[in-house]
Order: structure tokens, then C-alpha cells, then sequence
């Protein structure tokens, strides 16, 4: 019978002296002496080492987000972030009194978030531990955040186990955070002073992140049918069981660590395996017995299961029009809210993933290209590792060639002593995505080009050339090959970009509108049935969106706002007003066809007049329609 496995069992710390002679060992002989060290730290030193690390060196050149670098991670992962954050108070209070930080990094090793003791605080960040900083071992060398990333486990980093000297005040433990498609997250981290009394911060850390896991399991499957696994009956319910989300037929639509890990499935059999594959019982026997039961058949043996969760009925989750969620699958799977057009071009990025065929998307702005971006990586063999996207529209062109070459130190006036990687060595084994690659001045495209070409970088100011190794995705909302034959873009660089490209279709001529907007509305608020009101819908439909789904999505998230906790329809009220005058002129201007869209249109009308004290004319001019036009309506 499969039981919990168990936190490792404390091994003995090796002391200050073995570790000095340890790392003396490394760097002489290429090895410490076997069996001093833990294992994961002894290949994680090795790492560092390849890395080009040095123990008593600084880490130079450490890429550290801006503040609005800062927010915009923290934006993009808000639901992470307010899953975790009860969970970081929930640790805060038990270290309270023991002088620890607790932290939140993304899958990239960047910090995102930092609870805790302010005299440590201050104390770390002086090593940089605090949130905007990255902790990828490339940087710091072996340290709980990178290390647990780096190795996919949680572990606990102590002292002079850290391979920067400089690290050496610190004992840290981490978790890895595993997403309900088993996609890596990130890590939830507890930091303190080496001297402090730190034994079960590695059994808090991986009970937390346990808890997170959970919690993020539920927040996006909670409304779904879920089956329940654990080795004991008593364990169903709790944070330590397994999860597997099911459709009726029992498609595995999500599964927890534990769950993959029980099960002995790869991540990538969410969304695609039936529960057959792992289980002897199918979905309606598990249902037709009801309350715990014993499961045959899986890797771990025999195991308890329960099935929760509702057969849904055709009212249980009204969305717009009635439309049916698209079963979540991966990221790529997830855009696919119903529009041939996009589909296909999704299925085309599919095939060439895992080649080295540079992708290149077109599309209006707000369509939505950079977020397909990151869905490629995410659904591609890269995934693990950063995913860096540039602006090249918003970087000063002045900047541009150290932001993207990376530069050595005092190689122009205010660069910064120790000098910065580039972004292009920052996405190192990952993903580099050039965003309005389009704006990029033609002397910089030159270098770009031969730099993609040779695949290595020289930073401005000399030094050795570096490796590069990338998948690479341009965008830009300019059409490329227009700019090629004005002369604005080299064509040479134009080829080189597009070894497949990909139109991302405007809003407007997508025919999936109504599943787009229940995806928006389950993502910014699962679990809540919410729903447009019919003439919205309607009148959306017909609207020309010039800003696309960015447009779309923060009207959504606007009314989502302004929404009372007991209300679950949106209604005019909840949209700005720019917007209902948009949507009033197009129903005026269209032959008004339905009661709904008349309706609204009326509505809008006579609410201008009450605002203009009934002055026609002047209603009619802030509405943009003629003094007739607005008779004949209001009549
Ligand atoms: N399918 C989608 N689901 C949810 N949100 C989306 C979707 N498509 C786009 N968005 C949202 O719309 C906004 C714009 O998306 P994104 O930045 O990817 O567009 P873009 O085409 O790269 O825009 P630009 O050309 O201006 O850079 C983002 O806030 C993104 O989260």
C-alpha cells in the first residue's frame, strides 16, 4: 500500500572545516570527497562551477527586475500570488519569533514576494534576497531557490553549503510549487540567519507548499468533478491527497504532484489521458458507489479514492450564449476558445515546438501575441527554463544594444560597476521573444542578425564571446514584409525571423467571442457562474473592438470589480462610458434588429438627455449622433 513519503531524514551536517576542504577539493581536483556532501548540493556545486562561478566572487551581473518590471511579473501572476499569499502568513506566524523571511520566487528564480522579520530582511537584502532579485543557481550559485528549481525537489540549503562565500550567513529551505497541470510554478521559500534554530523549516516549507498546491487545485478545478486519492481512507480530504480533475467521460483534465506522482504519470498526460489508463474503475462505477472506496489496479496499488463534485446539468454553470468552456488542457490547448482561424494556427506552432524553427507572429495589437508567446514555451520542451521577453519598442535606442548584448562593466557611462548578461544570455536554455521586433532601428537589426547567425554574443565593451542557446519568437503588429520592401526592416533579418508565421486574427473576425468571454470571466473569477446580460452579449458581438482582447479583457475585469458579491449577470452599469457610447452608436447606426439591442441603445439615449438637463442638442453632440437620429430613436 502506497504511504506519504516521508521528509528526508536530517543528515548531519558536514562543519565549517569539511565544507572549506570540500570546496578547496572542487576547485582543484574537479570533485569534493564522496559521500561529505549531500548529494543534490554536491551536483549543484559542480553546477556552479560549469556556470563559471567562482565561491569568493560577487554575482556580477545578476539581472534584477525595475519596479515596473516587478509588477508586471507580479500582474502576470496574480493568481499564484493570491493563492500564496494566506499560505506565507499562515508560515509567517509559525517563524515568526525565529527571525526567517518567507518568499515566493517565480519558475524563472526571479523573487517575487517577502514576508518576514525585518531586522533579516535588511540583513538579506544585502545579498539581494528580496523580491525583483533572481536566484537562478546560474547567478548565485547553489542556494535553496535555485537549487530546489534546478533539481525539481524540496531541500534545504545551510551555511557554507551555499557556493558564493557571501551566501554563507544563510540557511535556506525550499519547495518547488507544481501548477494543476503539473507544470512547475515556482518555489515558496524560508530564509533565515545559519546561526538561528531552523530544524523543521524544510518539513514547514514542503507542508506550505503542499497547502498551495492544494489551494490552487481547487481555486481552478474546484468546480469540476475531482477524484480524491490517498493510501488511507482518513487521508481523503486532506492537503497531503492526491487530485486528478475529470470530465464525465474521464479525461484527465488535471492532476496534482501527488496525483502524477502516485500514479507514476508524466505531466504531459494532463489533458490527454482517460483515468482507464491508470485505474481499473471508470468514472460512473466510482460514482455509482459513492463515498470512499478502494481503487484497483494503479502504480501505488491499491488506493482510496473518492469522487466529489457534481454531474453538471445544463444550468449548473451558465456562461454567455451557452457556451461550453473548452476542456483545459495545456497553454497552447487553453487560447483555443473555438475560432478556426486561431485553432489552426495554434496547431501550427504545435508541430514545430520542439525544432529550432524560429516563429514569427502578426497580428494587431491587443490580439493577444505575446501571451501566445509564452504559451508556446510553456507548452514546449523549454518550459522549465526563462522565458525573457523585450520590448524593443519601449527601450530608449540608445539602450537596446546593451539591454539585449549585455555589456561589461564601465563599458558606457551609467552602466552599472559589475556590468549586466543581456538579455539574450538571460534566456539562456529558454525562450527569447522580441516583441515589436518591427520598431527595432536598422543599424541594430545588422547586429541582431549576425548575432542569431553565429549564435554567440560579445557584450558591448569586449570580453569573450558567449554561447547563446534559444528558442526564438518575434512579434509585431506591423506587417514585416511591407516594412521589408519600403526599405524600414532588412530583408535578410526578415527571412531569418520567419521561419514560420503565424497571423494571430483581430478580434473582430474571430467567431469565438462568446467563449472567449466565458474564459476571461472563469479566469477572473473561478468558480463564479458569471454571465453578460443578453444585450450586452449581443452588442459586444457586434462591436468592432479596435483594441482587441486586451480592450475586451479589462472591460471584463472592470465590471468583474464592480460587481456586488451576490450579483453574477453584467449589466450596463458595470461598464465605463466610453464604451456603452460605442456600443449605443453602432446600435443606432444599425438597423435595430432586435428588442435587445434597441433597448440599449434607449437606455443610453435617455440617460444623455437626464444628463444634459434634456437639451437635444446637446445630447445628441456628446453621443456623436444627429439631433434627428436621436429623435427618431426616442420616439
Ligand atoms: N486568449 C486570451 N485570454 C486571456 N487574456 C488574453 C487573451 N489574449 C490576450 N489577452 C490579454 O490581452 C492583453 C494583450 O495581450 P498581449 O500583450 O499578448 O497582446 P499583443 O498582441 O502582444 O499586444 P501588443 O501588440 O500591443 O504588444 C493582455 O492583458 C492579455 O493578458
Amino acid at each position: 500500500m502506497w504511504t506519504l513519503p516521508l521528509a528526508a531524514a536530517a543528515r548531519p551536517r558536514p562543519d565549517g572545516r569539511s565544507l572549506r576542504q570540500a570546496r578547496r577539493a572542487l576547485l582543484e581536483a574537479g570533485a569534493p570527497p564522496s559521500g561529505l556532501l549531500d548529494a543534490a548540493v554536491e551536483a549543484s556545486w559542480q553546477r556552479s562551477l560549469a556556470h563559471g562561478l567562482e565561491p569568493q566572487g560577487r554575482s556580477a551581473g545578476v539581472p534584477h527586475a525595475s519596479a515596473a518590471q516587478l509588477r508586471r511579473a507580479q500582474e502576470q501572476r496574480r493568481q499564484l500570488l493570491a493563492q500564496a499569499r494566506p499560505v506565507m502568513e499562515f508560515v509567517h506566524d509559525q517563524i515568526r519569533d525565529a527571525g526567517q523571511i518567507v518568499m515566493l520566487a517565480d519558475a524563472e528564480g526571479m523573487l517575487l514576494e517577502a514576508l518576514g522579520d525585518t531586522g533579516f530582511a535588511d540583513k538579506a537584502a544585502r545579498v539581494a534576497l528580496r523580491p525583483g532579485a533572481n536566484w537562478l543557481e546560474q547567478w548565485r550559485g547553489t542556494n535553496a531557490i535555485g537549487t530546489a528549481l534546478a533539481e525539481g525537489r524540496p531541500l534545504m540549503v545551510h551555511g557554507g553549503e551555499h557556493f558564493l562565500e557571501r551566501n554563507g550567513f544563510l540557511t535556506c529551505a525550499a519547495t518547488p510549487i507544481w501548477g494543476p497541470d503539473g507544470r512547475l510554478l515556482g518555489v515558496l521559500d524560508i530564509s533565515g540567519d545559519q546561526r538561528g534554530e531552523h530544524r523543521h523549516a524544510l518539513g514547514l516549507v514542503r507542508a506550505a507548499g503542499r497547502m498551495l498546491e492544494h489551494q490552487l487545485f481547487e481555486a481552478r478545478h474546484g468546480a469540476g468533478l475531482r477524484l480524491r486519492l490517498h493510501g488511507r481512507p482518513e487521508g481523503l480530504g486532506t492537503v497531503v491527497e492526491g487530485l486528478l480533475a475529470l470530465d464525465e467521460d474521464g479525461r484527465i483534465l488535471g492532476a496534482n504532484r501527488t496525483a502524477l506522482e502516485l500514479l507514476r504519470l508524466p505531466a504531459s498526460a494532463v489533458g490527454q489521458w482517460q483515468l482507464d489508463a491508470v485505474m481499473e474503475q471508470a468514472v460512473a462505477a466510482l460514482r455509482q458507489r459513492g463515498g470512499p472506496q478502494a481503487v484497483e489496479g494503479t502504480a501505488a496499488g491499491t488506493l482510496w479514492a473518492r469522487l466529489d463534485g457534481a454531474r453538471r446539468g445544463p444550468s449548473a454553470a451558465p456562461v454567455p450564449a451557452q457556451v461550453k468552456l473548452p476542456a483545459p488542457r495545456d497553454a497552447l490547448q487553453q487560447l483555443d476558445s473555438g475560432d478556426a482561424a486561431l485553432a489552426q494556427q495554434i496547431a501550427r506552432a504545435r508541430r514545430v515546438l520542439d525544432k529550432p524553427i524560429p516563429l514569427l507572429l502578426q497580428g494587431e495589437s491587443g490580439v493577444g501575441k505575446e501571451l501566445f508567446a509564452r504559451a508556446c514555451h510553456d507548452s514546449g520542451p523549454r518550459a522549465a527554463r526563462p522565458f525573457v521577453a523585450v520590448n524593443c519598442a519601449a527601450l530608449p535606442e540608445s539602450l537596446i544594444e546593451a539591454e539585449l548584448f549585455g555589456y561589461r562593466g564601465g563599458a558606457f557611462t551609467g552602466a552599472r560597476r559589475e556590468g549586466a548578461p543581456g538579455r539574450l544570455r538571460e534566456a539562456a536554455g529558454g525562450t527569447l521573444f522580441l516583441d515589436e521586433i518591427g520598431d527595432m532601428p536598422l543599424a541594430l537589426q545588422a547586429r541582431l542578425l549576425r548575432v542569431l547567425q553565429e549564435r554567440q554574443v560579445q557584450p558591448l565593451g569586449g570580453g569573450a564571446p558567449v554561447d547563446l542557446d534559444f528558442a526564438l519568437i518575434a512579434a509585431s503588429h506591423r506587417p514585416l514584409r511591407e516594412l521589408v520592401q519600403q526599405g524600414r526592416f532588412r530583408e535578410d533579418l526578415y527571412y531569418r525571423l520567419n521561419g514560420l508565421m503565424l497571423r494571430l486574427p483581430p478580434l473582430r473576425e474571430r467567431s469565438d467571442l462568446a467563449g472567449l468571454i466565458a474564459q476571461l470571466l472563469h479566469d477572473l473569477a473561478p468558480g463564479r457562474p458569471l454571465t453578460l446580460a443578453p444585450a450586452l452579449a449581443q452588442a459586444f458581438a457586434a462591436h468592432a473592438w479596435p483594441g482587441n482582447v486586451r480592450q475586451l479583457a479589462q472591460v471584463l475585469r472592470t465590471a468583474v470589480a464592480l460587481l456586488d458579491d451576490d450579483e453574477t449577470q453584467i449589466v450596463q452599469a458595470h461598464l465605463p462610458e466610453d464604451l456603452l457610447d460605442d456600443l449605443m452608436l453602432q446600435a443606432a447606426s444599425a438597423p435595430l434588429e432586435t428588442e435587445d439591442l434597441r433597448t440599449l441603445a434607449s437606455q443610453r439615449m435617455q440617460q444623455m438627455l437626464r444628463d444634459c438637463h434634456g437639451n437635444v442638442s446637446e445630447a445628441a453632440r456628446r453621443l456623436g449622433v444627429s439631433r434627428n437620429t436621436l429623435y427618431r430613436r426616442l420616439r
